[in-house]
């Protein structure tokens, strides 16, 4: 989709929320150094850069919730001064919507909009009005639901607007989105990119943060990059594509590759489920892993396709239909070879925030960190972990640092390292680049492609069909808990992919 862009007029006003040679430094790092940046009422401003390259530590500044050590801030009214509170930055009208929405999965939707619950002067709380300013709210997003029901039974694309309601309805005039398309299909994504342009033409100011650099040349009027805690680029999204920012990003260009395909040998799969349902979830499903190959698992969220992967990992039971390993019956998971499981999300099922990065990389194979009397080694440990961090680039200087001090896309790499590290047979993926910047992207997927080589089997669940397209052999795609047809890589393309998996046949 392509969105219109903003009138010259809005990007050349004052800017509405600026920084001005802003540093800050953790330790040894330096997140951000003499940054400038200045975003405009009624503009988008797009700020991307590889993981760890200080985009959340300059929202989290804006934001009040980090001071920066040298540099000034304008937000809203105030203007050049050295800090913010977090209690400012909102009076101000800043609302930063992060990743995991902050919003209360047991409350429900109007709850959770928080929008003032009384107004005039003796600040009477009248239930009626209430329910209007809940009901406008949503409206405004065009979201379609009960405002009774509990946010935890939405999905994740209409928590987004659940999110976004709550911004506006509590006079949010400056929108600051963490990675808000990361786990959104691309009809979702289209939606929200246009629920964006419609706020921006109301005045509001954005920051949009993303990795997705198609979202960046359709929805963005000005364009920040940043590297290694530097601003390198910034100014009109006309003068960016997204070859130049994947250059100003990375200093280098990405270039996409595609492997030559491996053809399922006749040996015995190394796990294979057949004729797997599973009640409101799939039925009749089969795929099949062997050694050395990627099989793609496609489909829309909804689709079952998480489910089947979590089946396949012995993490969902069947209601009917036969897991097996090795072409032996699975009657228990645990009778599955030696098989790593990495979910999506991160923040919820995947790390544990608190730990060091070492003691979540080794967490499942402390066989191999253990000394004779079954004890950890912490020197191991250590070891392990450096070797990790060395092999997939894990931006973190010292080891022993919490795994929630990472930046988003170095957290990935540590759950990528937990799975490899136990030297699997096979490997179920769900979404394994949510994230991560477009280098680092490539890198990844080199690295999944070199461990099939290596001869484990592994299923890949993704959103994104040109990464299904970049690793797997073969694409199973699945639309409505069923297996619509399966096709060797090099048969598919983005658009038969896309087709498939919302409505249309493709022509076999
Ligand atoms: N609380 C903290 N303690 C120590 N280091 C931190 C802390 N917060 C951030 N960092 C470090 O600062 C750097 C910048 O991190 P930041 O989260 O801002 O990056 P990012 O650009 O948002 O990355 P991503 O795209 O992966 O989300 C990283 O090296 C990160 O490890």
């Amino acid at each position: 989709m392509s969105t219109s862009t903003t009138s010259s007029s809005a990007v050349n006003a004052p800017p509405v929320l600026a920084a001005r040679g802003v540093s800050k430094r953790y330790g040894t790092v330096q997140a951000l150094d003499d940054v400038d940046l200045a975003v405009r009422a009624g503009t988008v401003h797009c700020l991307v850069g590889e993981n760890g390259s200080g985009k959340s530590t300059l929202t989290k500044i804006f934001a009040g919730s980090e001071r920066p050590d040298a540099g000034t801030l304008t937000i809203g009214d105030r203007s050049d001064v050295a800090q913010v509170s977090a209690r400012d930055s909102v009076a101000e009208g800043v609302r930063v919507i992060y990743q995991d929405l902050a919003l209360f999965p047991n409350l429900s939707v109007a709850e959770n909009l928080a929008v003032p619950a009384a107004s005039g002067l003796l600040r009477r709380y009248h239930p009626r009005a209430y329910r209007r300013r809940v009901e406008q709210a949503l409206q405004r997003v065009g979201l379609r639901v009960d405002p009774a029901v509990a946010v935890e039974r939405l999905s994740v694309a209409e928590r987004q607007l659940v999110a976004i309601a709550r911004a506006v309805a509590t006079e949010g005039r400056i929108i600051l989105m963490d990675e808000p398309t990361a786990a959104l299909t691309q009809d979702e994504i289209d939606r929200l990119l246009g629920l964006v342009d419609e706020l921006r033409a109301e005045g509001l100011a954005f920051v949009f943060i993303t990795h997705k650099l198609r979202e960046v040349t359709d929805i963005a009027d000005e364009v920040t990059v940043l590297r290694d805690g530097h601003v390198v680029a910034s100014g009109p999204a006309a003068d960016f594509d997204a070859e130049r920012i994947t250059v100003l990003m990375t200093g280098d260009t990405v270039e996409r590759q595609r492997r030559a395909v491996r053809e399922a040998p006749d040996t015995t799969p190394v796990v294979e489920l057949r004729g797997g349902s599973l009640s409101g979830q799939f039925s009749d499903v089969d795929v099949a892993l062997h050694e050395g190959r990627v099989v793609g698992l496609a489909g829309i969220v909804g689709s079952g396709r998480t489910e089947i992967g979590l089946a396949m990992s012995g993490l969902l039971p069947l209601d009917t239909g036969q897991l097996y390993a090795h072409g032996e019956p699975v009657r228990n998971a645990r009778d599955l070879p030696l098989l790593q499981y990495v979910p999506e999300d991160r923040l919820t099922e995947g790390l544990v925030l608190e730990w060091s990065v070492a003691n979540n990389v080794v967490v499942n194979d402390l066989q191999e960190v253990s000394g004779n009397a079954g004890l950890l080694n912490r020197g191991r440990i250590r070891e392990v972990a450096r070797r990790w961090r060395q092999a997939l680039r894990i931006k973190v200087d010292d080891v022993d640092d919490p795994a929630g001090t990472l930046s988003g896309g170095n957290q990935q790499r540590v759950l990528l390292a937990r799975a490899l590290a136990p030297d699997p047979e096979a490997i179920i993926l769900s979404n394994p680049t949510v994230g991560v910047d477009v280098g680092s992207r490539a890198e990844l997927h080199e690295l999944i492609r070199d461990t099939a080589d290596r001869g484990v089997a592994i299923l890949m669940i993704s959103d994104e069909p040109g990464e299904l397209l970049d690793v797997c052999d073969e694409i199973v795609v699945v639309r409505d808990g069923r297996v619509i047809g399966s096709w060797p890589a090099p048969e598919l393309n983005e658009e038969t992919i896309w087709q498939t998996i919302t409505h249309e046949e493709v022509a076999a």
